[in-house]
């Protein structure tokens, strides 16, 4: 059963994970803005930029996080964005969009420059994610557990890192028994989504690079996550 100390994490994790939002205006304008592949790209730019604006009050928000070396603070934030962009999209695509909005934004992501071979395996991952139907608790744990892994590059202390981890590892694990008790292979899925997400990273850096190339602008906030 779930200890005390579990409990309260998780409290502290979700609290965390429902505090920020993509503000209502952007995704508003998802809906009306005219279908350019001009206009579509400088969308996913306010989304995105968003995404790690949401990504970085999460992360402070995980008990620990702040409580470790500032260096690695950045290293795990910078080695993570784009999993946990993903995942977060991920579990908003195939969840909590209304009606009319995931196809619009399927719509725009098609048509903003990504080339296809991006494309498919970025749907793939969505839908892979969305038969999971994962609950709020699981899908706060797992963004907390891919932003929280210790061998990113740069980090020093991936003691540190680990002893952060571990404990939510744990958590996330009971947590799949005693909600999918029918299904004992589910936490073992679930962690296949983190293995799946890592090779997500190559596409990305491979979007940024053709986007770069066609000179897009992006955002400071992006230079900065990316190095770009
Ligand atoms: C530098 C830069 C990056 C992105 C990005 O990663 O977008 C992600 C791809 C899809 C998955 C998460 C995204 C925000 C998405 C929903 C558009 C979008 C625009 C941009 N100027």
């Amino acid at each position: 059963a779930i200890t005390k100390e579990q409990d309260a994490l998780m409290k502290l994790i979700v609290e965390a994970y429902n505090k920020h939002q993509i503000p209502q205006d952007v995704t508003k304008k998802l809906l009306q803005e005219q279908y350019s592949t001009e206009e579509n790209f400088l969308l996913l730019t306010e989304i995105a930029t968003s995404q790690v604006q949401v990504l970085v009050e999460f992360t402070k928000n995980i008990p620990g996080f702040l409580s470790l070396d500032h260096e690695d603070q950045i290293a795990l934030l910078k080695g993570s964005a784009v999993e946990a962009m993903f995942l977060r999209s991920a579990q908003v695509f195939s969840r909590k969009m209304p009606k009319g909005h995931t196809e619009v934004l399927e719509e725009r992501i098609r048509k903003s420059g990504i080339s296809e071979e991006f494309i498919t395996p970025l749907f793939n991952f969505y839908k892979s994610v969305g038969e999971l139907h994962m609950v709020l608790e699981e899908q706060a744990l797992l963004t907390a557990i891919t932003i929280l892994t210790p061998d990113r590059p740069y980090v020093r202390d991936q003691q540190a890192v680990e002893r952060l981890q571990e404990p939510m590892v744990e958590l996330l694990k009971k947590l799949c028994v005693l909600q999918h008790p029918q299904e004992p292979q589910y936490f073992a899925r679930l962690l296949g989504r983190l293995t799946e997400l890592r090779t997500l990273n190559h596409y990305h850096a491979e979007m940024l690079t053709s986007w770069r190339v066609n000179d897009h602008k992006f955002t400071p906030l992006l230079c900065e996550i990316w190095d770009v």
